[in-house]
């Protein structure tokens, strides 16, 4: 479900360290602040964790060197390699947002960086309910992803990418699932957790969504 995009990533996982470190002009911003915006997500998560997308492994590293216990879930294999080198302590599974193993112990958070887009709006109510029923009480969901204010404000962004010429990035923006801020709200508190939101650079956003207690 939602992993459509599993071909891309296999093949993206040699370069892809490099492009989140800026080589790549047309996500240049999209990157920007990328070690500093995984240390806020590492620094809020807590132990043990789950991350879904874990992609090279960064984002695992930074929390492993927080002493946290760290599961990793990654649908592409190549990327599954590379974290597994990267990251060593951190388990990591195969599995997506949705399916994955279930591993019996108690999960206070669950975390994820510029990976929760690839789930249409439906399949991300399905996996905020998932993750209710999962966590701990007063756990916390910490999410890294390109978010828009309003659609005025996607659109500007769109315009701003096609006069820079950069067709992919204006291609992701429209083909990908990147929600409105209200309705990321709206999947959360329907489903149990008060939701908060800090804007890190153009396009991602800090969320953090806490389970409601007895919701
Ligand atoms: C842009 S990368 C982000 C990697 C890493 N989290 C980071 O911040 O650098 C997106 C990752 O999400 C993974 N992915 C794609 N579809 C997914 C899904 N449905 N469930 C979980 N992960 C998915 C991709 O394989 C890829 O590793």
């Amino acid at each position: 479900m939602g992993v459509e995009f599993v071909d891309l990533f296999d093949k993206w996982a040699s370069s892809y360290d490099d492009t989140v470190a800026g080589s790549d002009p047309e996500y240049k911003e999209v990157f920007e602040g990328y070690d500093e915006m995984l240390d806020r997500v590492a620094e809020h998560a807590l132990s043990p964790a789950i991350e879904f997308g874990v992609g090279t492994g960064n984002l695992s590293r930074k929390m492993i060197e927080r002493n946290k216990i760290v599961i990793g879930v990654e649908p592409s294999r190549e990327m599954r390699k590379i974290a597994s080198v990267k990251c060593p302590e951190a388990a990591i599974y195969e599995g997506d947002f949705i399916d994955f193993p279930d591993f019996q112990l108690p999960v206070q958070s669950i975390v994820s960086s510029f990976a929760f887009h690839h789930l249409t709006f439906d399949e991300k109510e399905e996996a905020v309910k998932k993750y209710h029923q999962l966590l701990a009480e007063n756990g916390e969901i910490v999410f890294l992803d390109t978010l828009f204010q309003s659609e005025t404000a996607k659109k500007e962004i769109q315009n701003e990418a096609k006069q820079q010429g950069f067709l992919n990035l204006f291609n992701d923006l429209e083909e990908e699932h990147y929600e409105y801020l209200q309705d990321m709200t709206r999947i959360f508190e329907n489903n149990g957790f008060n939701v908060s939101f800090e804007q890190q650079n153009k396009f991602a956003w800090l969320i953090r969504a806490v389970k409601k207690e007895n919701a």
